[in-house]
């Protein structure tokens, strides 16, 4: 298996992680091809038979499938290859686990765009050229968006059920909620509540195609809108931000708490949840998402937990809880006083 996190005080080790970009260019390379589902769908595979089966012409092949082997994602089995359970778990097309709509957009936008990390250092623009009003009007790039936006929430989404209480609330405000994937999560799993989602209009159609598939169609409602020019469209027990405030800078992130604040109702909560930063930051995870966020918004980074209490001091919140989520997020509860 290969080493992840070389040992930087040797040369070797050095250059090792100078090409660390090769690893994860080979499994996004995969994704794109679509190897984990055909292996999955066909079973285990011969070289050439994978050969014929992308369409590929054969020269690098199989390099590409030992290092994919070395990397943990495949495994060899009958004269040939087939998926390791991890990649055969979450990177199968279709299937509800799939978390390869993350690595779709990946290579699409982030992979071109840390290309241009010296560019965005010395300018402070971000590298991508796709605001988020770009994003919704183009329909092939926004449903590798919501994709992305799916394969995270996939994860979070059912701590994110299990990490606060929900009997006492009726009502969950999803700020941001894209297609509505984390709110259909929780209402799914605590049926008293109604769900809305606030995002902007034409997310709706995927909303009203994805809210549909979970069977909850008058249950979860959509409200399309931009936060920044109007209102919050309900007020609910219950309002969510996730993955919303790192979008934007510190000013704004203030803005959208104090906003947030107003759609709470008396004794309800709002929980955000990012990959916040500690005060003295060194998660090597949360800081290449946070370097995205400079190369993909406009003055969007992850931020300390300690800015959110600020923001959520002054807006008016009575008491915060911090804790864990996931992997890599942390989630903040801020209760509004009865
Ligand atoms: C990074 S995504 C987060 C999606 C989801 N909450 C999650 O946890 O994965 C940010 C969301 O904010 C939405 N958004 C961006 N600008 C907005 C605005 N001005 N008003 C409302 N929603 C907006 C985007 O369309 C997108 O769905």
């Amino acid at each position: 298996m290969t080493q992840t996190s070389p040992d930087v005080s040797t040369s070797a080790g050095i250059i090792r992680l100078s090409n660390a970009f090769c690893d994860a260019k080979a499994l996004l390379t995969a994704v794109e091809l679509d190897l984990f589902t055909t292996l999955h769908t066909k079973g285990a595979s011969t070289e050439e038979d994978i050969r014929k089966e992308l369409g590929l012409h054969g020269r690098g092949l199989s390099d590409w499938l030992n290092l994919l082997t070395a990397l943990g994602l495949l495994e060899r089995a009958d004269g040939g290859y087939r998926n390791a359970k991890g990649a055969d778990t979450y990177l199968v097309r279709g299937e509800r686990t799939w978390v390869g709509g993350f690595l779709e957009r990946s290579n699409r936008n982030l992979y071109p765009a840390w290309g241009r990390l010296g560019e965005a250092l010395r300018t402070g623009e971000q590298q991508s050229g796709s605001h988020f009003d770009v994003v919704v009007q183009n329909p092939h790039i926004l449903k590798q968006f919501v994709g992305m936006m799916d394969a995270l929430t996939h994860v979070v989404g059912p701590e994110l059920v299990g990490a606060f209480d929900w009997s006492g609330s009726k009502s969950v405000l999803d700020v941001g909620g894209a297609r509505g994937n984390l709110c259909s999560i929780i209402v799914k799993n605590q049926p008293h509540l109604q769900g809305h989602v606030f995002d902007l209009p034409p997310m709706e159609p995927l909303f009203d195609e994805h809210v549909e598939s979970y069977g909850l169609t008058g249950k979860v409602h959509f409200h399309g809108g931009s936060f920044f020019t109007e209102p919050l469209p309900v007020k609910a027990d219950v309002v969510t931000m996730g993955h919303v405030l790192h979008d934007w800078d510190e000013k704004q992130r203030g803005e959208l708490v104090a906003k947030a604040f107003q759609a709470v109702n008396p004794g309800g909560a709002l929980i955000v949840y990012d990959r916040m930063l500690d005060d003295e930051p060194e998660h090597v995870e949360n800081l290449v998402i946070s370097l995205d966020m400079l190369l993909v918004t406009d003055g969007g980074s992850e931020y300390p937990t300690s800015e959110l209490l600020e923001h959520a001091k002054n807006a008016g919140f009575a008491s915060t809880e911090v804790a864990p989520l996931s992997d890599y997020d942390t989630v903040v509860i801020c209760r509004k006083a009865a």
